[in-house]
């Protein structure tokens, strides 16, 4: 079986409004909606389970059952940081019965324009490989600045990679990673991608995202994510 794991466990304190990001309404549906119509609309998702902010549990179960999102199986509590929220999505399909060889897809709530493409790459290629991150390769010149103003320092783009989600694992192998990154400390890594190389020896697989798989962050995020929305054709979102 493969499932979605949508985090959502975040206040969205950087867009800086009254609601949390994930709840905000683009295009009369809010973002979290957009996300969840994505894997419900592909085939080879058989569930989704959502790790919610506190107290929006209600509103997330109306809003799922208004846009019809049938495939919406759990909803687990968020943690206090992203991998702490992870952490209860991976545990809570454990206790909820789903196989340590089933696949789960863990993605932002906040990147609702996530193709169905990228989808069926991170399943071809976590059932070839065992996982998959996906990722895009970077086009700017990299520098680095401790104080973010100056520098002198350049970093050569060329193997760099932008993560995106889903990244993507087998269930039993992402439960084992979080154990072990409790063991050793490691209780605030950004991303799943970033907890497997804190780990160290866990060869990770990048399938190609894409620049329309947008993060919202901030409003100028969302108004980017507006015109995208307002220009795309529904080819991209295949
Ligand atoms: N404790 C947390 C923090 C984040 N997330 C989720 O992780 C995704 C990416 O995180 P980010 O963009 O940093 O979201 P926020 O933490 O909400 O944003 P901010 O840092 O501005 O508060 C979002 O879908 C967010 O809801 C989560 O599930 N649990
Ligand atoms: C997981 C992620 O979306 C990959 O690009 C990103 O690392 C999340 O970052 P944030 O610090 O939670 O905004």
């Amino acid at each position: 079986m493969n499932y979605a794991l949508i985090i959502a466990g975040g206040s969205g304190n950087r867009m800086g409004q009254d609601i949390p990001k994930q709840f905000m309404h683009v295009d009369n549906c809010p973002i979290i909606i957009h996300t969840l119509m994505a894997f419900q609309k592909h085939p080879d998702i058989q569930g989704i389970a959502v790790v919610c902010l506190a107290g929006w549990e209600t509103v997330l179960q109306s809003y799922a059952n208004q846009f019809n999102i049938t495939k919406l199986k759990w909803v687990f509590p968020g943690g206090d940081n992203g991998q702490q929220s992870i952490h209860n999505g991976i545990f809570g399909l454990k206790e909820q019965g789903c196989s340590e060889d089933d696949l789960v897809l863990i993605h932002d709530a906040v990147r609702p324009l996530i193709s169905q493409d990228i989808i069926s790459s991170n399943i071809a290629i976590c059932q070839k490989y065992g996982n998959a991150i996906t990722g895009i390769q970077c086009r700017e010149a990299i520098l680095e600045s401790a104080d973010g103003f100056t520098t002198n320092r350049s970093i050569p783009r060329d193997q760099l990679i932008r993560t995106q989600t889903p990244q993507t694992f087998r269930l039993g192998d992402i439960i084992q990673a979080h154990q072990e990154a409790i063991e050793r400390g490691i209780t605030n890594s950004v991303a799943s991608c970033t907890l497997y190389a804190e780990l160290g020896g866990k060869e990770m697989h990048i399938v190609a995202g894409s620049e329309k798989n947008i993060k919202i962050t901030t409003i100028e995020d969302l108004e980017i994510l507006k015109a995208l929305m307002q220009i795309r054709p529904e080819s991209w979102l295949k």
